[in-house]
């Protein structure tokens, strides 16, 4: 998933606090709390690993796609952004943060041209 893609549905996720539940997923997620919300990650996570047992290469993408949505709801629900968790994987990568990961990026796409 691009870092836009994540950074467009957290926005999405943050403008349902407060909103409808009757007519919002997510805003029924927030009502219902943080033990909620805990449990849909666990129950996705739960439904992935079951995925990947039956070796079923569209459920596995299906079940990763739903734990990556409610993990951002967690993410959300803890006052944080998705951007934490990439520049997280990015510090790892040994890079500074997003920006010198999009910077590297930038470089190696002008060195080949594209
Ligand atoms: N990307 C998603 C998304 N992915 C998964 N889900 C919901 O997550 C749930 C997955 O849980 P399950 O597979 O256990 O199915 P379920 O039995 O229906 O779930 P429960 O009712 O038991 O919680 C389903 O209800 C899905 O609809 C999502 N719900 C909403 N979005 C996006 O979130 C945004 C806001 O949605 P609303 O809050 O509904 O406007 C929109 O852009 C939506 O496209």
């Amino acid at each position: 998933m691009s870092s836009e893609l994540l950074a467009h549905l957290a926005d999405v996720i943050e403008s349902r606090r407060g909103a409808d539940p009757d007519k919002s997923y997510v805003a029924r997620l927030f009502h219902k709390g943080t033990d909620a919300i805990l449990k849909k990650v666990g129950e996705e996570a739960t439904e992935t690993v079951m995925a990947a047992k039956d070796g079923d290469a569209q459920k596995i993408v299906y079940e990763v796609a739903d734990l990556w949505f409610h993990s951002l709801v967690a993410l959300a629900q803890f006052g944080l952004r998705p951007e934490a968790v990439l520049a997280e994987l990015a510090r790892r990568e040994g890079l500074s943060g997003l920006e010198e990961f999009a910077a590297r990026k930038a470089q190696q796409r002008d060195a080949q041209g594209v």
